[in-house]
């Protein structure tokens, strides 16, 4: 009796404390959706019934200030709506913000713990100092003859299946894995003639969507205390063991035939061979070149291939932009091959294309970053929040692309809302899908040149006809915690073109 007593009584002093925590926004006059027990705001979330953009879409038309306060279980968030406030947390203050909200432990996940998307402090400073330096555009301009060869071998197997659907996501991930297994490593996989490859099979199985992993998941975004005790893995032992034998065999190779190639790889391994030449140890060990080179996949592979399937989605449905494309690309040549860099740069029917697709589908939903020191942001309304060190902030990414304020009928695809003066013309942090600041995407430049090139190889080729015209708002997957995908894939045709 007295064990249930004292039982209850703890639950009560829990639920007690939980109320107490829940009330910080309140306490301190600041907006708040209320929390309900036990999730805090994002219940749906946690139980995969909605997607997080989904979630935090409710919660941005509930809030109707620049800025509110939610909870995640019970520890508050600030959550943002005035792009001014995205501005401040991106730029102006980034010393307060420069930390993602995104824990993952080095010592349980080596690989992904040194990708700087993960990594907080001086690790941030260091791990983004190597990535870097091999994607500047002389870099990618090195890179152009291997994305070309992977476009070919996409039409030729594009060109053998006219009369079939085929999913968008799935055959861009063939692409872009090849196109980042070949930057990265070197390796020529070929995925549209082998499928099973294994880079192809890792790459898609990055992530195994096991229970195990998805807690692991969850607690990096919302639990980090948990995830520290329960040391689960995020990425499974499978993919970091294939990641590190693929670096050890394409080093011991190129060591004992002397070769050198145009990829990331390449560059690690001359800071060690320059190192050695001095008689200092190595700059990197096996497991950080392992690391190093998976960011390209990690943060390459998806995010393009997830634009590309939305892209050719888009332009399936909507004839008319595709056509004006398509135009634009045969006025600057008639194959892949007569593209260089500064011409696939300069077609803006092509660039507006992409940002349109950006803002109604970008890859990820939303960003959180971490206040390290205190700091007032202030709203363009006048009003203003003290955000507390420790205080997760969210930027709702896929809201602001499309709330009508500044997308006026969002779920039309316009690609006119990005012509010079249509940008001008909107406040600039209403439209983020690279980041800002200091932490933007540093693969920007390689991901377009791949997304445009794939773009011109297709449409020089195909002409894209949807498998239906689709009634409403787009199915999103709520299983997949990371990114913006359709639940029900991407079906289209790839019809031959007339010949010029
Ligand atoms: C369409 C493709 C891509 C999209 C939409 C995209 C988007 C993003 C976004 C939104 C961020 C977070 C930025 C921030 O926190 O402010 C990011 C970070 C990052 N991206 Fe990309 N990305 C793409 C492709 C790539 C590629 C191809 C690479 C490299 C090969 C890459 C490397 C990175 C890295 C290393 C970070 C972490 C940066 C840091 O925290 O300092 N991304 N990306």
């Amino acid at each position: 009796m007295l064990i249930l007593q004292l039982f209850l009584a703890s639950i009560l002093v829990a639920f007690l404390i939980w109320k107490w925590k829940v009330s910080y926004w309140q306490r301190r006059g600041v907006a708040c959706i209320p929390a309900k027990f036990p999730f805090g705001s994002i219940a749906d979330i946690l139980l995969m019934r909605r997607t997080i953009g989904e979630v935090y879409d409710e919660i941005y038309y509930d809030l109707k200030s620049g800025f509110g306060g939610i909870y995640r279980f019970w520890w508050p968030a600030l959550f943002v709506r005035d792009p001014e406030i995205v501005k401040a947390v991106f730029v102006k203050e980034f010393n307060s913000f420069h930390d993602n909200d995104y824990f993952v432990d080095p010592e349980v996940d080596p690989i992904l713990g040194l990708n700087p998307f993960n990594s907080k402090g001086d690790r941030w400073k260091y791990s983004r100092g190597i990535v870097t330096p091999s994607l500047t555009i002389l870099k990618v301009k090195g890179m152009i003859p291997g994305i070309k060869s992977v476009c070919k071998q996409m039409a030729d197997y594009v060109e053998r299946q006219t009369d079939e659907f085929l999913e968008g996501y799935d055959l861009m991930g063939k692409y872009t894995t090849d196109v980042v297994g070949c930057s990265a490593y070197g390796i020529e996989a070929n995925s549209f003639e082998n499928p099973n490859s294994v880079l192809r099979q890792m790459s898609s199985r990055m992530f195994d969507g096991s229970l195990k992993g998805n807690i692991a998941l969850l607690c990096a975004l919302y639990f980090p205390a948990l995830g520290k005790l329960l040391r689960f893995k995020i990425l499974t032992e499978e993919v970091n063991q294939y990641f590190i034998s693929v670096v050890r065999e394409a080093v011991s190779l190129r060591k004992k035939d002397g070769s050198s190639r145009d990829d990331f790889l390449q560059s690690l391994i001359n800071a060690n061979n320059d190192a050695e030449a001095r008689g200092n140890p190595p700059v990197y060990s096996e497991e950080e070149m392992a690391a190093h080179s998976m960011t390209f996949f990690l943060d390459g592979y998806e995010t393009a291939a997830l634009l590309l399937g939305f892209i050719v989605y888009e332009l399936s449905l909507n004839p008319e932009p595709q056509e004006k494309l398509r135009q634009e690309i045969r006025k600057n040549g008639d194959s892949v091959e007569a593209f260089d860099f500064e011409t696939i740069h300069s077609m803006e029917y092509l660039d507006m294309i992409v940002m349109e697709t950006l803002r109604k589908h970008p890859s990820g939903t939303s960003f959180s970053r971490l206040c390290t020191r205190d700091v007032v942001l202030k709203s363009q309304d006048g009003s203003d929040v003290l955000v507390e060190e420790g205080t997760p902030v969210i930027l709702p990414m896929y809201s602001l692309h499309n709330d009508p304020e500044y997308f006026p009928d969002p779920d039309r695809f316009d690609p006119e809302r990005f012509t010079k003066d249509n940008r001008a013309s909107r406040p600039q942090f209403c439209f983020f899908p690279f980041g800002g600041g200091p932490r933007s995407c540093p693969g920007n430049t390689f991901a377009m040149t791949m997304v445009k090139l794939a773009m011109i190889t297709v449409l020089l080729r195909f002409r894209l006809e949807p498998k239906e015209i689709p009634v409403g708002k787009l199915e999103l997957d709520p299983r997949n915690q990371f990114f913006h995908s359709a639940k029900h894939g991407l079906w289209l045709k790839y019809k031959p073109v007339d010949a010029l």
